[in-house]
């Protein structure tokens, strides 16, 4: 599927290329680094704005690498960029480590992925149908 984009970014499109596999990396679109002191957060500019067909979603997530060394990871992970937002897409990046880290521009600071998403008719009722596992979670089943 196509998805219309508008790169107001210093920045090619990442990876523009390989954009069918599932994550596209994002590029920090800023004027200054950021200096992200431990337990901080952040909202980094990406220049970037979409325009998904109704149905879909684009998901923002962590990039694994800068999660192992850094300590860096999106707070809201998956940030959820609505169908119908026509904003820049921002990201929330907070640091867990326990040293500063610096995001300069030009980083690749996260990845996005489009996916589709149910579209519910919420039916109130009052009961639900039965099954064995009931109300059980959150380890009911015990770790063997
Ligand atoms: O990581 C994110 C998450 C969201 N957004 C933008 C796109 C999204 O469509 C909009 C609203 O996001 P969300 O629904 O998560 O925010 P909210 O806190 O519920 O605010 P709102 O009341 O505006 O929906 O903000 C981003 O740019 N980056």
């Amino acid at each position: 599927m196509k998805v219309k984009i508008i790169n107001k970014s210093k920045h090619d499109l990442p990876k523009y290329s390989t954009a069918l596999s599932a994550g596209m990396d994002l590029r920090a679109n800023i004027n200054e680094r950021v200096m992200l002191q431990p337990l901080e957060r952040t909202l980094i500019p990406t220049g970037l704005f979409i325009e998904l067909p109704a149905g879909y979603e684009a998901q923002i997530r962590p990039r694994s690498g800068m999660a192992l060394k850094e300590g860096i990871t999106v707070l809201n992970t998956p940030g959820t960029i609505d169908a119908d937002y026509r904003g820049e897409i921002r990201v929330i990046l907070a640091n867990l480590s326990n040293s500063m880290v610096e995001i300069n521009d030009g980083d690749r600071i996260c990845q996005m992925i489009v996916a589709a998403h149910a579209t519910v008719e919420w039916e109130a009722v009052e009961e639900l149908e039965e099954t064995v596992r009931a109300a059980g979670g959150f380890g009911h089943t015990g770790k063997e």
